[in-house]
């Protein structure tokens, strides 16, 4: 069995509601996995049984070489090797900095407890903060003690609940940095839950993608962006433009291009998903151009977003490097990149 935590064959149950339905995934020592999904998908639970907080009642759970819980036996959450880091802070707020990360370290020497506590500070960037109370230390530097808290007793195994969603978009980026670094600094295998795909991105080697219970894709944050699985993945993942159309000969035609396809028998009806930047706009170069009018263009950083009603009716969006938006025209010609194009059979 290799190390790190791996889950086969999970189940869940609250009542007769079922909220994992199967669910086997691997962590590795130093990899970041995020479990990504809507609200009420079973991120947490998935995560409150990794570590040890709900009583596992279907399948297995192992962390290194040890299984920790099948139906039946159970290793007490404190005996797992487990940080857990969750959205409110959860310090004591009685308690300096130095005696809530020391809390979890009764079973230290004194010497060693001082030293580990300064060790975690420092990993985190606070170690002037030894003696401040939480209600001195804003929301971001708070979940930096809760961090530090969990990587004081140098476990295996890391689990983050939404940690960064208390917190200002500024404090955030800045956050979810230093979280990144030390995890992968100290080699701890870690799962973050998140329901922000743009935060799984920047977060995780891996990504696990959830809906209803299920995993609906387990992959890179590219192949899951550029090769989702099916409908749920692609449209979770990233803003999609959406059209209907049936398979004639071998093509799928779109209001905004058509597409070869020798996946697809001819009649069936597919929905065509395209990302925003999978539109290329650009000037009329004959009088066969899809056009469309522009709306608005909309400056997203790097990258614009221009707001397009195509001449033949629909709304669409398309995403442009800033350097090629057409800024000052009304009306553009459409290419469809079939990269950023995605078929799958009409449910
Ligand atoms: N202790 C509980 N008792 C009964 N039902 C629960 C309990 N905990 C969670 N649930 C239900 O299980 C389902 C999954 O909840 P879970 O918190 O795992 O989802 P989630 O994906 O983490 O969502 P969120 O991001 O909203 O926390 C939800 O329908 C929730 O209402």
């Amino acid at each position: 069995m290799p190390d790190g935590l791996r889950m086969s064959n999970v189940s869940h149950e609250f009542g007769s509601n079922r909220v994992l339905n199967d669910i086997s995934f691997d962590v590795a020592p130093g990899e970041i996995v995020c479990l990504l999904g809507p609200s009420g998908c079973g991120k947490t639970t998935a995560l409150r049984l990794a570590a040890g907080l709900e009583k596992l009642q279907f399948g297995q759970i192992a962390i290194d070489d040890q299984i920790v819980a099948h139906p039946g036996d159970y290793v007490e959450p404190e005996k797992r090797g487990v940080g857990m880091v969750f959205q409110d802070y959860a310090l004591f707020p009685h308690l300096t900095v130095a005696k809530n990360i020391g809390f979890g370290l009764k079973h230290f020497s004194d010497a060693q407890r001082r030293e580990a506590v300064e060790r975690a500070l420092t990993q985190v960037g606070m170690s002037e903060y030894l003696d401040a109370y939480p209600h001195e230390l804003s929301g971001g530097q708070q979940q930096r003690i809760a961090l530090a808290r969990a990587l004081a007793p140098t476990p295996q195994i890391m689990l983050l609940d939404e940690p960064f969603s208390g917190l200002d978009v500024a404090r955030r980026a800045d956050l979810r940095d230093t979280t990144l670094h030390v995890l992968k600094n100290a080699g701890i295998a870690t799962i973050m839950v998140t329901h922000d795909p743009q935060e799984a991105m920047y977060m995780g080697d891996r990504i696990i993608v959830m809906n209803e219970g299920q995993v609906m894709q387990d992959g890179t944050p590219e192949s899951l962006y550029f090769q989702p699985e099916n409908r749920f993945v692609a449209s979770f993942f990233g803003e999609v433009n959406q059209f209907a159309s049936t398979v004639r000969n071998g093509i799928i035609e779109t209001p905004v291009g058509q597409i070869t396809t020798d996946e697809f028998a001819d009649g069936t009806e597919v929905d065509v998903l395209v990302r925003p930047e999978g539109l290329h706009v650009g000037d009329s170069v004959n009088g066969h151009d899809i056009m469309a009018n522009v709306d608005a263009v909309r400056a997203l950083g790097e990258v614009n977003l221009m707001h397009l009603t195509l001449e033949k009716g629909g709304h669409i969006h398309a995403r442009v490097p800033r350097r090629f938006s057409t800024l000052n025209q009304n009306s553009v010609a459409i290419t469809l990149d079939p990269e950023m194009t995605f078929v799958f059979p009409m449910s």
